[in-house]
């Protein structure tokens, strides 16, 4: 059996993987964690807020960590230095946080997912825009979530943007050089030349569309979430995958194949 323990278990993801879990034959819910989850519990089980009593009693082979951008850092150097392996939904990593992971990892001889979207649909929309990209550069990605977001752009939009960055050879994107932003970030923001727009509004859950245009046509690429149940599959492979494998790995593409 697995032992997997959900850190940010109150949240509409933690909560959900909580439940998921709860559905595996091979995995065991060990514990749940969330920093403002006193006196409470999830699906029956009572939630614990501090993460490192929690790993010291549940004793858990994984932890799923779906917490915030600002508390992801501090809860990951207390799970890797206890020598317990990680799968990481939370997003707003930098590179020089990926490289202290890594090096983290190393060091414990752990493994750590860090997975910035767990959708299929997520995973092939990367895939086949880093496909359309190597024929038609130019590109600009729209991500649309939820009011509550807290980061922006969204990770996948970041990653979505380096993975185009890499098939498209160092190609320029050259803005018009006249162009003028007659209100403050109305381009949005940029990532090697290629423009992210973040939309926050009740009623998305988590959608992205990555637009190509060339001479004479455009072509879109949408991914549209409708549920938080699309990432189970994604983050429960993460688990069963990183139980047995040591070192980072950014993205759910590098575990499926
Ligand atoms: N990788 C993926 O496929 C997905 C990633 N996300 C990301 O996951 C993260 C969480 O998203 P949501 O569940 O929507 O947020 P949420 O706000 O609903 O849940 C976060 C939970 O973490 C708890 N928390 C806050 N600080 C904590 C700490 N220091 N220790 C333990 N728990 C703490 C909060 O009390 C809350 O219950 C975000 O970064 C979001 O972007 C969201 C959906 C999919
Ligand atoms: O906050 C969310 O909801 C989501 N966050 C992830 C991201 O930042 O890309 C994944 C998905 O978009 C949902």
């Amino acid at each position: 059996m697995i032992k997997v323990l959900v850190n940010g278990a109150l949240g509409r993801m933690g909560h959900t993987v909580v439940q998921t879990v709860l559905q595996q034959k091979d995995m065991e819910l060990v514990g749940a964690v969330d920093k403002f989850g006193k006196d409470k519990t999830v699906e029956g089980c009572p939630v614990d807020t501090d993460l490192v009593r929690a790993l010291e009693t549940c004793k858990p082979d994984v932890v799923v960590d779906f917490t915030r951008p600002d508390v992801v850092m501090d809860n990951l150097r207390i799970i890797l230095n206890a020598g317990v392996n990680a799968v990481v939904g939370t997003t707003g990593f930098t590179q020089e946080n990926l490289e202290e992971l890594k090096g983290l990892a190393e060091k414990n001889g752990v493994g750590i997912l860090v997975c910035p979207n767990f959708a299929m649909g997520a995973v092939l929309m990367m895939k086949i825009a880093a496909e359309v990209a190597k024929y038609f550069p130019q590109v600009e990605i729209i991500e649309m979530h939820h009011d509550k977001k807290l980061d922006a752009p969204s990770g996948t939009a970041i990653l979505t943007a380096q993975k185009l960055a890499e098939v498209r050879g160092g190609f320029v994107q050259q803005g018009n050089p006249d162009e003028v932003e007659k209100l403050p970030h109305a381009r949005g923001s940029e990532y090697e030349g290629m423009r992210i727009h973040s939309v926050r509004l009740p009623g998305f859950v988590a959608s992205q569309e990555i637009i190509f245009g060339s001479m004479g046509e455009t072509l879109t690429v949408r991914n549209d979430p409708v549920s938080r149940e699309c990432y189970m599959p994604g983050v429960m492979l993460g688990c069963r995958t990183m139980v047995k494998r040591k070192g980072l790995v950014y993205g759910l593409d590098q575990i499926l194949e």
